[in-house]
């Protein structure tokens, strides 16, 4: 009886990722990851240097991402149907043998494996490696402190109504915006009426290969991966010399 383990890769860089989960892709016979129709897939590229000649693959490719909205009855059941799938897959392959499920940034903060994670419950056993979640990666890659003495830190996904995202960035000290992407446009608009937007920053693939990073105002809105962060640091309470 094999187990499956779901290895955290971290932001990008494959010198971020642990040495747990550095060990345990080294040694893995069986691949298992996410991706894309058509791409090589983030989590896949970040181990590129790392697999195994002889480990077997299989690649876990979304049936949509942004052909149909995420509300609709239509992507719901694809979706559905797509996570029972690779359940029923991955319960089979670990019933022989161990296999690692390879997941960008840390697998239990909106990563895909909870999908999986959730319906192999007592079907297998499981185990997730953690691992450093982007948006950590992307602060460092700017270089600046984030959060200060009583910061409350906002993480925000761009796919949320603009009158939801406005009303959370008012109340943020610092702030993530995740799911960029094609949601730029509204999440540029909503910064602007926060009254924040001249202290945002883009960062694009942090710490992988093609990494961006940009003052968000001066971006072109059509102009944005999906992996890609806006943050707003925080400039709270820390102790400075009087004047
Ligand atoms: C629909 C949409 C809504 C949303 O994001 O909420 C959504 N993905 C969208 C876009 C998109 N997704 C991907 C690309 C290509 C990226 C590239 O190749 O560069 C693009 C962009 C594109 O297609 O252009 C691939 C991808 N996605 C996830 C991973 C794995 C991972 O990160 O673990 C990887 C592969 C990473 C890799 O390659 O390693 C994970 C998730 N994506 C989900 C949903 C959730 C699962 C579905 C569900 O259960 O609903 C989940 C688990 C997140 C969650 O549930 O929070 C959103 C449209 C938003 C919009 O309107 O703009
Ligand atoms: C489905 S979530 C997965 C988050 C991941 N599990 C983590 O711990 O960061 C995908 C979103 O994470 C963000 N993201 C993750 N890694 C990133 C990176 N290296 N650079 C920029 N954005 C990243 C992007 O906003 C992207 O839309």
């Amino acid at each position: 009886m094999g187990k499956i383990i779901c290895a955290g890769l971290g932001p990008g860089d494959p010198d971020l990722i642990s040495v747990k989960s550095d060990r345990v892709i080294r040694s893995a016979k069986h691949v298992a990851f996410f991706r894309k129709k058509g791409r090589a897939g983030q989590a896949r590229t970040i181990v590129k240097d790392l697999l195994r000649d002889d480990a077997i693959e299989y690649p876990m490719e979304y049936p949509v991402t942004t052909e149909l909205h995420f509300d609709s009855e239509e992507y719901r059941q694809l979706m559905v149907d797509f996570y029972e799938e690779w359940a029923d897959k991955l319960e089979a392959l670990a019933k022989d043998h161990d296999l690692v499920v390879l997941c960008e940034g840390d697998p239990f903060f909106y990563g895909s494996f909870m999908h999986l994670h959730t319906r192999l419950q007592g079907r297998a056993e499981v185990e997730v490696l953690p691992a450093i979640p982007g948006m950590v990666g992307c602060w460092n890659a700017l270089d600046m402190p984030y959060t200060w003495g009583d910061d409350v830190m906002t993480v925000l996904m761009g796919t949320l109504p603009e009158d939801d995202l406005v009303a959370h960035m008012k109340a943020a000290d610092a702030l993530v915006v995740m799911k960029t992407g094609r949601n730029l446009p509204r999440v540029k608009r909503a910064l602007e009426r926060a009254g924040k937007l001249q202290d945002a920053w883009l960062v694009e693939k942090g710490t992988m290969r093609g990494q961006r990073i940009a003052k968000l105002a001066d971006v072109a809105e059509d102009d944005c991966p999906y992996f890609a962060i806006v943050l707003v640091h925080g400039q709270g309470r820390r102790p400075e010399a009087a004047e």
